[in-house]
Formats: structure tokens, sequence, C-alpha cells
């Protein structure tokens, strides 16, 4: 099935930047080879995990070519696109279809708080731009913005649109999507904290901001949701949400605090990009613990 290939664990890809704060090939790299052993289905690359929001066009392109380079024919690859203006989201979406991305994803349109109508010709013109499949990205609580069944209905005339990644916390949103669409759509579970919760409501795989620094438990999740054993799921689901409580604790931002899980495990992806903020002295003693806990629930969960 042509959807197939998006079905799965599909980690939000992190910006990996060097010393200096700027995008770093090798750093990208690490982060590639990284997840290329884990054996996750894809990569969302660019999105808010990839902290779009805080890089300029020519860096979102570099970030986008880099992990072609790497990545290509490896796993599956979706690019965000999202962006203030119709005009740069259209020229990420080129550049990434020419790149050989398999699809393309965007949030609505930011700041401005748009009608309907001119979010449906932001997407519209971003899925005219290349034969690339697209998928919506539903992320109220950022965007401030709310899809309707209504809208996602209309944008699925177009058969480009195979689906919707959906980071809105009711998992009720998933089912009434799901619905929408029926077999031929993809859902996404957005929220990493109810992963098995969004797949039991009809969600056909997940891109998630926390996959990366835990692939092999949110891999579990999905073999156990596979295979009916929905006890072991729960459980999984809670130490997972344990740990993504750890996460988001600290001084630093969970992205920061994330990508010290990865460098302390010897995949060098650098901080984060200012105004999140990055770890602490104080961060070093609980990071510490946090790939305690990791290492602990793989060991309780994973064969
Ligand atoms: C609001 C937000 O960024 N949501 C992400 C995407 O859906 C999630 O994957 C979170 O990063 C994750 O659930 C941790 O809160
Ligand atoms: C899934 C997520 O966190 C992202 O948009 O990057």
């Amino acid at each position: 099935m042509r959807l197939e290939k998006f079905h799965g664990i599909i980690p939000a890809f992190y910006a990996c930047y060097d010393d200096q704060g700027n995008i770093s090939e090798a750093r990208t790299k690490n982060l590639c080879d990284y997840l290329y052993e884990k054996k996750v289905q894809g990569v969302y690359v660019g999105g808010s995990s990839g902290e779009c929001i805080y890089q300029n066009l020519e860096e979102r392109k570099a970030v986008f070519s880099y992990v072609a380079k790497y990545l290509k024919g490896k796993m599956t690859l979706i690019a965000h696109v999202g962006a203030p203006s119709t005009r740069d989201s259209v020229e990420l979406a080129k550049h990434a279809a020419e790149l050989g991305y398999d699809a393309l994803s965007a949030i609505p349109p930011i700041y401005f708080k748009l009608p309907d109508s001119a979010v449906y010709k932001y997407w519209s013109e971003i899925i005219e731009a290349t034969p690339l499949d697209f998928i919506i990205y539903n992320i109220p609580q950022t965007t401030g913005y709310t899809l309707t069944t209504a809208l996602f209905e209309k944008l699925l005339v177009n058969k480009k649109v195979i689906g919707v990644k959906n980071s809105s916390m009711p998992t009720m949103d998933i089912e009434r999507f799901k619905r929408a669409g029926g077999d031929d759509v993809i859902v996404f579970n957005g929220p990493d904290e109810q992963y098995v919760a969004g797949r039991i409501m009809g969600a056909d795989g997940g891109i998630g901001g926390t996959y990366s620094a835990m692939p092999e438990l949110f891999l579990q999740a999905n073999e156990f949701v596979k295979q009916g054993k929905f006890e072991e799921a729960k459980q999984i689901q809670s130490t997972i949400n344990d740990i993504i409580i750890a996460l988001c604790s600290q001084k630093g931002s969970m992205y920061a605090v994330i990508k010290e899980v990865l460098n302390r495990r010897g995949v060098n992806v650098g901080s984060v990009r200012a105004p999140l903020e990055g770890i602490t002295n104080e961060d070093s003693g609980p990071i510490d613990g946090i790939i305690q806990m990791i290492d602990q629930a793989i060991v309780r969960f994973c064969k």
C-alpha cells in the first residue's frame, strides 16, 4: 500500500548545531546515523523539534539537504515547510521535492489569526507547488489555530493530501479525523504522552518530539499496540510519561535536555538556539538520572 511507509514510529528530527550555534552537517549526520541504527520508520525534518521557527530559509534548506544526503533511500523522509509567508513555504517545498522527500507537511499560518479561507489557500498553494504528498499539521497549542473536520474534509478532496499529524490533546480529534478520512488517510499521533491512546483511537502511526530520546521504547509501544497487548502498552506509556515529565522538569528546555541525553550517549548534536534555554550545571545530575530511567525501561520492556 502506498501509505504503508508512513506507518510506525517517525521521530521529529532535531536541529543539530556546532559549538557556535550554526547548523552542523557533521552533527546532523550523527543524528541520522543514530536513528538509522535504531530502525525507526522515518524522520520528520524541520518541525517544532527542528526549531524551524528560529532558522532562516537557507539554514532550513541546508538541513533538508543534509538529512536527504544521509538518509534518502534508507527511511521515509517528511519535510516540514511551514513558514510565516506562503512564499517562503513554497520555496522550501520546492527544495524538499527536488531532494526527493516522500512528503511535505506544514503548520497553518502563524501570528495573525486568519480565517479558514486564508488557511485553506496557504496549504493549497504549498500543495500545488510540488507533486509531493502532503500532511496537514494540526497543533493548536502553539499556532492558536484549530483544524476543523470540515476544513480537513475540504482539503482531502485534493488527493495529494494524505493525512494529518494531530497534536491537539483530545484523542477524540484523532478518531474524528480518521473517521473523516477513512482507510486512505494517515492520521499521526502528535502528543507523545498519549501515543498508545492515540493509536487505539485510530492513529496509524506517530510523529513525536521525544522519540529520539528513547526510540526503543516507542518502537516497543508500537509493537505492543500492534499485537493487542494493551496491558503492556499501558505500562510502557506510563513509564514513557515519567521520562517525559523528567525531561520537561529541568532548568534547560526539553530539547536542550534531550540533546544532552544524546550527547552523553556519544551522539553529539549540540545544544539549542536562543530563546530556547540550554542546560545548566544544576541539570547535569538529573540528566544522568533520566538516562538511567530510559535504560532501565529498555531492560524492562524491550527484548
Ligand atoms: C506541542 C508539541 O510540541 N508537540 C509535539 C508534537 O506533536 C510532541 O511530540 C511533544 O514534543 C511531546 O509530546 C512532548 O511534550
Ligand atoms: C513532532 C514535533 O515535535 C515537531 O513538529 O517537530
